[in-house]
């Protein structure tokens, strides 16, 4: 084996994982930056999770300021039995702002404005919805914040997991998995599934697996 083909051998792991159920995911409510915790159901999703990853050798984690998030990971650490490794919080990993539809039910609000509109507000890349953030401006945070923090990580080798929000981890997926603005519209991230990147040193995604 040259000394080429065993460096290309090595690898780091990254895992994107969604808060479990939110009270206000079970109300059909859009949630943005309201701190809503997790429900019953969202911590047995969590726990879940924490068996799925009983055998990653999880070095260091990431998460929001937000508590379905927050409370997510404690689980999963827990649940591993990971007690000393760090947990590194910052707000540019919080879910997307909904700005004005924040606390409004989905349903009510399809109804009101229409559900073409309401669709444009969820899932189109660059319309943002009335006083939020659109999934543009969402990546305009959460991908410099990757660049700069997490993927240094990677490039050591660690195995890095990142519990976030359905529209943070959408932008980070439209990166890792360079998806275009029609294919992240059309993505659904479920709660509580750890989606697992496996990585060469240079970020290249090797593969990817999403166990339940
Ligand atoms: O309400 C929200 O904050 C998000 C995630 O639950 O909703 P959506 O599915 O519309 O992006």
């Amino acid at each position: 084996m040259t000394i080429l083909n065993a460096v290309d051998k090595k690898y780091s792991v990254l895992i994107l994982l969604r808060h479990g159920q939110s009270l206000w995911n079970l109300e059909n409510r859009f949630t943005g930056w309201q701190d809503i915790d997790i429900t019953k159901k969202g911590e047995e999703e969590a726990l879940h999770a924490g068996k799925l990853l009983k055998n990653e050798k999880i070095d260091i984690a990431f998460t929001s300021t937000l508590k379905r998030a927050q409370h997510t990971l404690e689980i999963i650490l827990k649940e591993c039995g990971i007690e000393n490794i760090p947990v590194i919080i910052d707000k540019r990993l919080n879910e997307r702002s909904y700005g004005d539809l924040e606390g409004l039910n989905k349903s009510d609000t399809a109804l009101k404005y229409g559900s073409d509109q309401v669709m444009i507000w969820r899932r189109s890349y660059d319309v943002a919805p009335p006083g939020g953030e659109s999934l543009k401006n969402t990546a305009q945070r959460v991908l410099p914040y990757f660049h700069k923090t997490i993927a240094p990580k990677l490039m050591e080798g660690k195995t890095v997991l990142i519990v976030a929000h359905g529209n943070s981890l959408r932008a980070l997926m439209m990166f890792l998995e360079n998806l275009s603005p029609e294919e992240i519209a059309n993505t659904e991230i479920p709660t509580g599934i750890p989606r697992k990147y496996v990585m060469n040193r240079n970020l290249q995604v090797l593969d990817i697996t999403m166990e339940n």
